[in-house]
């Protein structure tokens, strides 16, 4: 039997929000402008993005239990926090910020040496587009595998700027200790012990993406970024100096902005943790919005567990009144399902939910 051709991904053109930004300031391509419901509203002033919790990781070394208690209920009832004080130096902020710049400042032509292919995740472009009929996002990204070295496709790894490369070295490691260290006081809130998830995660994944996101004409017709929860255990999100506020989060059914600290970065919870959690801890809608005159450009890293390890809610967190609501999986699996669906909102999740009854795990 003649062998079945796998069609190509058909997602037809896809315009650089840079170039757009550039040669046609006012034009908005048909492909970016959102249906009516997916639309920007104006962000919620009932709740004030100082309402985000604020962590200081020094507390949390000294072993401060208050700190810790702090940081169990913010990712209990947020799923998102800004952590202060947490080691990495404000000049490697600075250089990945500025090797991140100088990469997005670019000529197309030289950015387009790092391609990404449609329907993967690596490389310079618009990731998780599937058909040509899909919404485009008002942004450009660029995403590299830092751990483990099967990620590593060193063909994506830029020449320019010189600097770039080994700045995102460094700076992965940084972030991976600050991921150590929060899911050790993660589990510690939580009354396990410290070494609980890492032990369980095996050689944590890594990746790292580049946001930019160009000032847009009609900030109100269009996203920077779909809504979507994160596949990770925890992502780390730095958010460029003087840029826009852009990030959302989903709390109570109302987009609430996360408004930048200086220095501070971004956690979130990522759907990993709500599944080893059996849902204590969940991982929360997040979507970015453009702004009329000014730039934005967040760094983000994702912290999964190892592709080999099997997942699924510890039983710590299962009992009578908190039954299994999510299946035994393969995290590289699952990561295999999110990177080949679409952003949106919550749904890749539904391949580890149970349908609920008495003793499901
Ligand atoms: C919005 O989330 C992501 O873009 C994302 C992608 C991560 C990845 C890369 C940029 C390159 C290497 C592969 C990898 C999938 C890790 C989120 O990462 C999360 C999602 C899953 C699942 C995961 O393991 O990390
Ligand atoms: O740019 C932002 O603030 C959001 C980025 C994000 O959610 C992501 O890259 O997964
Ligand atoms: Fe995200």
């Amino acid at each position: 039997m003649a062998p079945v051709p796998i069609s190509p991904i058909k997602v037809g053109h896809i315009d650089d929000v840079q170039e757009l930004r550039k040669f046609k300031p006012n034009i908005i391509p048909e492909r970016f402008i959102r249906d009516i419901q997916e639309r920007p509203t104006p962000a919620t002033p009932l709740i004030s993005s100082s309402d985000i919790p604020t962590i200081d990781l020094s507390k949390l070394l000294k072993g401060n239990k208050d700190e810790i208690l702090q940081l169990t209920t913010a990712c209990e009832e947020w799923g998102f926090f800004q952590v202060i004080n947490h080691g990495i130096a404000l000049n490697l902020l600075e250089n990945i910020e500025g090797q991140a710049m100088e990469f997005f400042r670019l000529p197309l032509e030289e950015k387009q040496k790092y391609a990404m292919v449609p329907g993967t995740v690596q490389g310079y472009g618009q990731a998780f587009v599937f058909s040509e009929h899909q919404k485009l996002d008002w942004c450009n990204m660029f995403a590299l595998g830092v751990i483990p070295d099967f990620l590593r496709n060193p063909l994506f790894w830029p020449k320019k700027p010189a600097n770039f490369s080994n700045t995102v070295e460094i700076y992965s490691k940084e972030v991976r200790k600050l991921c150590k260290n929060l899911l050790k006081y993660i589990a510690l809130g939580l009354g396990l012990k410290e070494d609980l998830f890492e032990e369980a995660f095996g050689v944590a994944v890594q990746a790292i993406r580049m946001n930019y996101y160009p000032p847009c004409s009609r900030p109100d017709l269009v996203l920077g970024l779909s809504p979507h929860s994160d596949g990770s255990a925890l992502t780390v999100l730095q958010q460029g100096k003087g840029s826009s506020v852009g990030l959302q989060i989903l709390k109570d059914g109302k987009w609430v902005p996360v408004q930048p600290i200086p220095n501070a970065l971004v956690i979130n919870i990522g759907d990993t943790m709500e599944v080893v959690t059996n849902g204590r801890y969940k991982s929360v809608e997040h979507r970015a919005v453009t702004h009329k005159h000014t730039d934005r450009l967040s760094i983000v890293t994702f912290y999964a567990p190892s592709y080999d390890i099997e997942l699924g809610p510890m039983p710590e967190f299962v009992d009578k009144n908190n039954p299994c609501r999510y299946r035994r999986y393969n995290h590289g699996e699952y990561s295999k399902h999110y990177v080949t669906n679409k952003l949106q909102g919550k749904r890749t999740l539904e391949f580890a939910k149970i349908i609920p009854t008495k003793n499901s795990c």
